[in-house]
């Protein structure tokens, strides 16, 4: 839909609208209070900005949507079809980096109890292994804060998606 499509969207039409963006109702609300926007990058930037930094109840509702980067999106939902979309411009992954990002992934889990949640538009794999890397020295409460901030990241191109 375009921008003057999404400004004149019902409150609850734009809820739905936004959900499969981020499942957080205070980040939902925020963007869509914020309306109308002027332009498409207004919205985006209320995207970037509303309900940050998100609350850890907050990222662990909205990490339930989210498929482990490498494995494909499960059903038929939006965020579904986002995933899918967000994913597959790693391209056909090779042998050896599925296994390293599985390998990843698996030592992620063990270390954080929770997916290994990256924006994964506009990285190649091997960004993707290093930031999994790099991620994996961090402490429980910064790692939690760049879920928080990735998770954002996703919802702003989610939108961005949609208002194409
Ligand atoms: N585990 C993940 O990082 N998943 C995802 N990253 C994205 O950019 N889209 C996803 O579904």
């Amino acid at each position: 839909m375009d921008l003057s499509e999404f400004n004149q969207l019902s409150t609850d039409d734009a809820r739905t609208t936004l959900r499969p963006c981020l499942d957080v109702d205070r980040w939902i609300d925020g963007v869509v209070s914020a309306r109308p926007f002027s332009s498409v990058e207004a919205a985006l930037e209320a995207a970037r900005t509303s309900a940050a930094p998100l609350t850890d109840d907050e990222i662990n509702q909205a990490m339930s949507h989210h498929p482990r980067i490498g494995e494909k999106a499960e059903g038929s939902s939006a965020e579904a079809a986002h995933s899918s979309r967000e994913q597959a411009g790693l391209g056909a992954l090779d042998g050896d980096v599925q296994e390293r990002l599985a390998a990843g992934n698996a030592a992620y889990e063990e270390r954080f109890d929770r997916v290994f949640l990256i924006r994964a538009a506009g990285r190649s794999p091997e960004e993707i292994l290093a930031e999994l890397q790099r991620r994996m020295a961090n402490t429980d409460t910064d790692e939690l804060a760049e879920v928080g901030e990735q998770l954002i990241q996703i919802a702003a191109l989610r939108l961005e998606g949609i208002l194409a």
